[in-house]
């Protein structure tokens, strides 16, 4: 493993029992220091079945990760599956598992734009609020890897934009590299740098303009994946520059899951 690759994949698979095929099948990827890499996909495509297969919660039943060794992470699960009703302040709430002091507290809740809600009870948040304090509670151990699944489920446009726009200036600041699942294709692309597009397997991965352009994810997407295409050829107006990747120099290379029975030609419109 190169020393910039903080986690890889090596031909993933994960199978439930009794379900007639796996989740995700043969999943090859990586993510490296300072890498904004964001997974899309159908409702039960396996984001997040892949998101934790790579944390090691879920086992795999073929294949194998690397991680490098003593790798910090930090994760904000999806919404859905987090008890919000439980009577808890958000002081508290950013002490579990972990003690943190007052300050420490209050730092990362500044950084995440929600200062001085430490007396709040969680179940008073709004969803843009909660998410935020989530985000906080992952900070705190400094992660060198961001790992987020659907943390803008429930938000407003302005509350997603403002989201992903916390989430860049997360990464500048701390180096952290972050793993995204997202439906927000439009917003979202713009904030990647690289994006893997799931249907059970790989179906497409590259730049965010490789990935619109691709005729596997344009075929999942549709006319979603039309609006991504227009802001690439019309608006790509963000740069990269600010962080060194490793594989600039392949900005147009990318992979396809076995299995694949799409059409493969790269031909970019
Ligand atoms: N523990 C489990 N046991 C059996 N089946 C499971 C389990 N976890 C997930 N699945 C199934 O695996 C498939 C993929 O689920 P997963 O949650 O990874 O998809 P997803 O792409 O994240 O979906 P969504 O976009 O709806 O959140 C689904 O059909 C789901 O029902």
């Amino acid at each position: 493993m190169s020393s910039a690759t903080l986690i890889r994949a090596h031909g993933m698979s994960v199978a439930h029992p009794g379900a007639d095929r796996p989740v995700i099948s043969h999943v090859d990827m990586r993510i490296k220091r300072g890498e904004i890499v964001t997974v899309v996909g159908p409702n039960g495509s396996g984001k997040s079945t892949l998101v934790r297969a790579l944390l090691g919660q879920v086992m795999l039943s073929a294949g194998r990760i690397e991680r490098r060794a003593g790798l910090r992470i930090g994760y904000v699960p999806q919404r859905v599956h987090i008890e919000r009703a439980m009577p808890m302040t958000v002081r508290r709430f950013l002490s579990l598992p972990v003690r943190v002091s007052d300050a420490q507290a209050e730092a990362v809740m500044e950084r995440t734009g929600v200062p001085g809600l430490g007396s709040r009870q969680i179940v008073a948040l709004s969803g843009g609020q909660f998410q935020r304090v989530l985000l906080a509670r992952a900070l705190l151990n400094e992660p060198e890897l961001l790992v987020l699944d659907e943390p803008t489920q429930g938000l407003d446009q302005p509350g997603i934009v403002a989201f992903y726009k916390l989430i860049e200036d997360v990464r500048a600041e701390t180096g952290a590299a972050i793993l995204m699942v997202s439906h927000d294709l439009l917003v979202v692309m713009r904030a990647s740098d690289r994006v893997l597009c799931l249907n059970g397997h790989v179906c497409c991965e590259g730049t965010p303009e490789d990935v619109s352009a691709a005729p596997a994810y344009r075929a999942l997407f549709g006319a979603e994946a039309q609006g991504t295409l227009a802001l690439y050829r019309h608006h790509h107006d963000h740069d990269h520059d600010h962080v060194a990747l490793a594989d600039k120099g392949h900005a147009h290379a990318h992979v396809h899951g076995p299995g694949c029975d799409h059409d493969h030609s790269h031909a970019r419109g």
